[in-house]
């Protein structure tokens, strides 16, 4: 069974095909045989049933002439000169009779022994048997009213008196037998179309079923191939829809890919593992592509040594938080500026007074929120955004900072300290105003002797 369902489309439907086929030509070497059959059985009709019809008319006809003959003799008897039948005449028609009598009964004796050495007469070996016993019955009744007739004739001749009696019962045995063997005849007849009708009945019933059956086995082969492609249509379809969404949210599609049964599969599970590989493949590198697009962007607005943002990041953010600042949103700045830097290199060393940018960024972060953003502006000196802080504490913090900064000790580092001017946004500042305004407080505090915060 699993063989069959992952077996390829074209077998599984040519299989199906294979089994309505073979049905059908079932179907059509029945129908061939049974209309052999019936035609056979027509034939048997036509060479058994309408000769033994004539017989049946023709014996019919006889029974006729022996009441007329019988007739005829009484009159003739009754009065001889009124009658232009004489005896002679009446002896004549009795043979002519007689041997039309066994004339026709061996013609029905002939038909039924044809029929039955051609096995087409179907009727039982006791009806056989009946009928026999009757035409052997009818010929010594014909016998004896043959000779009862005859000695009737000669008395007449004779002018001795007719067993009149005698005569009249033969003829009647004779009209009974002759109306028992025309009812075996009609009976034969009669059941042989019996036969070809109910075998005519079962075959078309037999038709119709197979028939049936083949529109069933047809119209289910039909429903399977549309639902199966559907169905599996829809799964790829859903397939398609899953990465798509995780495509819109940015998320690593993680289909259940299983590669060890991909080969064993119809050509359509086949295509949905390929697709399902390739989307996956796709997802990945979309993902990694936003990621390097992200580490890109970074980079490109990040400051290399030091990690605070750059100088195009400032010129970029300063104008935003401006702009929102002017909306009503809180705004402070820090222009932060290494004492005496120069001093740094040349007594340590140009690396060394790296490594104390490095870490005065470092310390800047560790006391600054998430949302405070740090721009590195020139070769030591570096600014803060102060975002959503009153102004007294944004002082507060540049304190703490310039302190900090002061109060740290590394062995690794020489001591180094920090000169801060601060000032907050004012209604109407440009970019300019607000900029040159902490510029003024950081010249003010390295005027003042540095490592302290001014305010503007
Ligand atoms: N090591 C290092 N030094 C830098 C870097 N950028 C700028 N400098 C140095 O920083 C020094 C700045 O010196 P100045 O502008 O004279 O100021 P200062 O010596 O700090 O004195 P004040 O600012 O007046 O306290 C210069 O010697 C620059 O070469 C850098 O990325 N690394």
């Amino acid at each position: 069974m699993l063989r069959w369902v992952n077996s390829s489309i074209s077998r599984k439907i040519g299989g199906l095909s294979i089994i309505l086929l073979s049905f059908l030509i079932i179907m059509i070497i029945y129908s061939m045989i049974g209309l052999q059959q019936i035609r056979s059985e027509m034939i048997e009709l036509a060479e058994v049933d309408t000769p033994l019809t004539e017989v049946v008319s023709e014996i019919e006809l006889l029974q006729l002439r022996q009441h007329i003959l019988i007739e005829l003799f009484r009159q003739t008897n009754h009065k001889p000169s009124n009658n232009n039948i004489n005896p002679t005449d009446i002896h004549q028609q009795l043979e002519s009779y007689n041997q039309h009598l066994s004339e026709q009964m061996y013609k029905a004796s002939a038909i039924i022994e044809s029929g039955i050495e051609k096995g087409r007469i179907r009727f039982k070996q006791e009806q056989h048997q009946l009928l026999l016993t009757s035409m052997n019955k009818l010929h010594q009744v014909r016998l004896a009213f043959e000779k009862s007739f005859m000695a009737s004739i000669q008395a007449m001749l004779t002018g001795e008196s007719i067993n009149w009696e005698h005569l009249e019962q033969q003829d009647q045995q004779l009209d009974d037998e002759l109306g028992k063997l025309l009812n075996h005849l009609n009976a034969l007849t009669v059941s042989t179309a019996i036969y070809t009708e109910k075998h005519e009945s079962n075959f078309m019933i037999m038709t119709s079923i197979l028939g049936v059956c083949a529109f069933i086995i047809g119209l289910y082969l039909t429903q399977y191939t549309i639902q199966y492609f559907r169905q599996r249509i829809t799964q790829t379809r859903d397939t398609i829809h899953l990465f798509r969404n995780a495509i819109e949210h940015r998320e690593v599609v993680d289909f259940e890919v299983d590669n060890n049964i991909a080969d064993e599969r119809d050509e359509l599970s086949q295509f949905e593992h390929e697709l399902k590989l390739l989307l996956k493949q796709f997802s990945h590198e979309i993902i990694s592509r936003d990621e390097i697009e992200k580490q890109l962007i970074e980079l490109a607005t990040l400051d290399k040594l030091t990690g605070a943002y750059n100088r195009h990041k400032w010129d970029e953010q300063l104008k935003m938080q401006l702009n929102l600042a002017s909306r009503g949103a809180k705004l402070s700045l820090l222009l932060i500026d290494a004492d005496h830097f120069k001093k740094v290199n040349d007594q340590y060393g140009h690396e060394v007074g790296d490594a104390v940018l490095i870490k005065l960024v470092e310390l800047l972060k560790n006391r600054l929120r998430e949302t405070d953003t740090i721009f590195r502006i020139g070769g030591e000196e570096f600014a803060v955004l102060i975002k959503q802080t009153e102004h007294e504490q944004s002082l507060e913090i540049a304190k703490l900072l310039q302190t900090k900064i002061d109060t740290y000790r590394d062995a690794s580092l020489p001591h180094f300290t920090v000169s801060i001017g601060i000032t907050s946004y004012q209604a109407g500042d440009t970019t300019t105003d607000f900029f040159n305004r902490a510029d003024n407080a950081l010249y003010l505090a390295k005027a003042n002797g540095r490592n302290r915060v001014e305010v503007v």
